[in-house]
């Protein structure tokens, strides 16, 4: 059978991954899509010292992939939302069959990127977009099609979780283990996409319109990042029980789906809540198969290669049949538009880290609050002051409460006296 020839833009981190995958496992990869599988070309500003091109061609410019006739499917690897974008378009409009990791894009412009590949008959893959390495848009799109979701949650952020778990497990500072997760090829361009939890966000919206059937809708996002974890709340957390992990959420409620990325407290009995370093973890709730977990490495080179070459086996098999045999780019053949619920309307637990003056009557005070509010306790501890130090700290887990309702009481404790300062509030998932 004719060989599929493949042109890619970007040789970076991911880039250079591919190429060495593409090139290392040349003859699994050809029994596999069952032709073989060249790369005819590669785009990049920047050579790759991990890669040796050999005697494929080499260009600086984009537009040299993208109008090459011999070129059956573009891999976009540059990132950002500009030249990627022309370099996805000008492929589509091309004729060519498109890969891209690029989740900012995908999150953000998809809807255009979709209608543009549907009219021309050809395909968009994004399976390394979400959680690197793990198999997740397949996962969700095609193995749990059978399913209803009524939820899911992950950690989809692979910078995010290596600096957690770096600052849990051995104190280091938060900047030094982000240089180092800069220098490994995990995080963003802009490594604040990281951070604060904007890469989370375009994540979580991808999986959730494959998973409900609603449209990409980024905008709607509810986005915390992870700057402002103090080592104070991850050691709380751990006497608690609990591990801090940044999670994305959605779930479907009767009043629309949930949709938010923040730091979240989960009980260590869990399997996610020990997910470490660069690994990410989702879970998928399907009404019928149940709970379901994938872990893998959700950023570097090799891992998000594999889901970058899985693609292309994937558009390789399929390359002589009607379009129509192509799964949906977005699992359904309708986008509904369901409400996304208000971040105030969201309901679920709460951590709380209130400083308080070292006197007694403080604690009442508090839990005087919380009870008008309708807000039960589930846990509540009073830390004394440190050596040196004349602040006390009065922890708290609270039961589920709709989140306006714990604006009001956090609101009501910081204007009480004997608060001094602000109040950390964590939301606490248990996932079962
Ligand atoms: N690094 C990772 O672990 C992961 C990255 N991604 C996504 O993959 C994409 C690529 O990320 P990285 O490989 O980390 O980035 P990178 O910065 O390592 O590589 C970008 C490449 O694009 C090239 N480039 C930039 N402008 C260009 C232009 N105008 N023409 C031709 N080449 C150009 C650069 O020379 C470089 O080779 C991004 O969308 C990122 O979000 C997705 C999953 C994991
Ligand atoms: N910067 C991202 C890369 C993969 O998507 C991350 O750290 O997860
Ligand atoms: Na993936």
């Amino acid at each position: 059978m004719k060989p599929v020839k493949v042109g890619i833009c970007g040789l970076g981190t991911v880039g250079g991954g591919t190429f060495n995958v593409l090139t290392r496992n040349a003859q699994d990869i050809a029994r596999r899509a069952g032709r073989d599988i060249i790369i005819a070309q590669v785009a990049t500003r920047h050579p790759n010292p991990a890669v040796d091109t050999g005697n494929v061609a080499v260009t600086t410019d984009v537009n040299d992939v993208i109008n090459n006739p011999d070129i059956d499917i573009v891999v976009e690897l540059i990132g950002g939302y500009t030249i990627a974008k022309d370099v996805v378009l000008g492929a589509i409009a091309n004729g060519k069959h498109v890969v891209t990791a690029n989740k900012a894009l995908i999150a953000v412009h998809g809807k255009e990127i979709f209608a543009a590949a549907e009219a021309k008959g050809v395909s968009v893959m994004y399976e390394a977009a979400v959680a690197g390495g793990i198999p997740i848009i397949k996962a969700i799109r095609e193995g749990l099609a059978a399913n209803r979701i009524n939820w899911l949650a992950g950690i989809i952020n692979g910078t995010g979780n290596f600096i957690l778990t770096e600052m849990r497990d051995k104190g280091r500072d938060f900047a030094d283990v982000l240089a180092e997760a800069q220098a490994l090829g995990y995080a963003e361009a802009d490594p604040t996409f990281d951070v604060e939890g904007i890469d989370a966000a375009h994540k979580l919206t991808i999986l959730s319109s494959i998973a409900y059937g609603i449209p990409l809708q980024f905008e709607r996002c509810y986005t915390e990042g992870i700057s402002r974890i103090t080592p104070e709340d991850v050691e709380f957390a751990t006497e608690l029980g609990y591990r801090i992990k940044h999670l994305g959420v959605s779930r479907r409620t009767d009043k629309g789906i949930d949709l938010r990325v923040h730091p979240t407290m989960i009980p260590v009995a869990r399997p996610i809540a020990t997910v470490d370093g660069v690994l990410n973890a989702v879970m998928v709730n399907g009404d019928a198969v149940g709970n379901t977990l994938y872990v893998g490495a959700g950023a570097g080179a090799g891992p998000t290669a594999s889901a970058v070459v899985a693609d292309i086996i994937d558009l390789a098999r399929l390359i002589d049949a009607p379009a129509q045999a192509s799964v949906n780019h977005l699992a359904f053949n309708d986008i509904q538009d369901e409400q996304v619920l208000p971040m105030d309307e969201v309901e679920t637990r709460y951590y709380l880290r209130i400083p308080v003056e070292d006197r007694t009557g403080v604690l009442a005070g508090v839990a005087t609050i919380l009870s008008e509010k309708g807000i039960n306790i589930e846990a509540i501890i009073q830390k004394e002051p440190k050596a040196g130090e004349s602040l006390a700290q009065i922890i708290l887990l609270t039961h589920t409460v709709v989140e306006k309702q714990m604006n009001a009481a956090i609101a009501a404790i910081e204007a009480l006296p004997s608060t001094v300062g602000n109040i950390t509030r964590i939301r606490v998932e248990h996932l079962n």
